[in-house]
């Protein structure tokens, strides 16, 4: 079974005129990759995420995640298998502040309906493998450094083991080494059916990846967004 599957995408926001529109004629992704997205600014890398995630529907063509067609799920169904099967890691981390570290990992796993007796376990084990002082985990998050909210972030991301990962310019706020630790971070703690795509417009990062791909070898000739 593929991780994504698209086929025969249109999409256009409904502002824009339909001639801008991101096509995709077809693209299939298996599960386990680990694949870098990147392309020119506003060349539609987030919304292309947003379809993928469900936040958004193309007018035409069919988005099918492990094997699920998205757009054929009722909204509160899309909810549900957004929280079972996608993490969502983006340059904001959209912490709640006034919740502890380990409450606002424990929270993803609640609303994905995964709560269980291991769940504290998981939870403190996670953070270890980040390198979090367990000193912070009972912290309230907005009191943490940037770095270690990212910890949080990633940790949330990964708390339910997701099939499917995306990450948006996570590390566009970042120096060069914190880059490197933050990538090797995630993909060390990765499952190893994740399949993870990951956007940044920086091309140095694309070796760390199993596959580089451009977005506008994807898309068909068209105006664009
Ligand atoms: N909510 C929206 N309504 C209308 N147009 C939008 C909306 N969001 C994005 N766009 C437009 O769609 C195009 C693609 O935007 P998108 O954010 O997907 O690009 P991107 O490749 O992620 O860009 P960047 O690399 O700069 O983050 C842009 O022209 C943008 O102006």
């Amino acid at each position: 079974m593929l991780a994504i599957e698209l086929q025969d995408i249109v999409f256009h926001y409904p502002s824009s005129p339909p001639e801008h529109a991101l096509c995709i004629p077809q693209w299939q992704v298996p599960p386990g990759q680990r694949l870098f997205l990147h392309g020119r600014s506003g060349s539609g890398k987030t919304t292309l995420l947003r379809l993928l995630t469900g936040m958004m529907s193309p007018q035409q063509g069919q988005i099918r995640l492990l094997g699920e067609n998205i757009q054929s799920l009722s909204p509160p169904q899309r909810d549900t298998f957004r929280a079972q099967h996608i993490g969502q890691i983006s340059q904001q981390f959209y912490l709640l502040p006034y919740l502890s570290v380990a409450d606002n990992i424990r929270l993803a796993a609640v609303l994905a309906k995964k709560s269980s007796a291991f769940l504290d376990d998981r939870i403190y084990q996670l953070l270890e493998q980040l390198d979090m002082p367990p000193a912070l985990f009972h912290q309230p998050a907005g009191r943490l450094s940037q770095g270690q909210q990212q910890r949080v972030a990633i940790a949330r991301a990964l708390i339910n083991r997701p099939a499917l990962l995306f990450a948006d310019e996570p590390t566009s706020a970042l120096d060069e080494a914190s880059t490197a630790a933050f990538i090797r971070l995630l993909l060390q703690n990765l499952a190893t059916d994740t399949t993870l795509i990951m956007i940044s417009h920086d091309h140095r990062q694309a070796s760390w990846f199993d596959q580089s791909v451009a977005l506008q070898d994807l898309t068909s000739v068209s105006k664009g967004l």
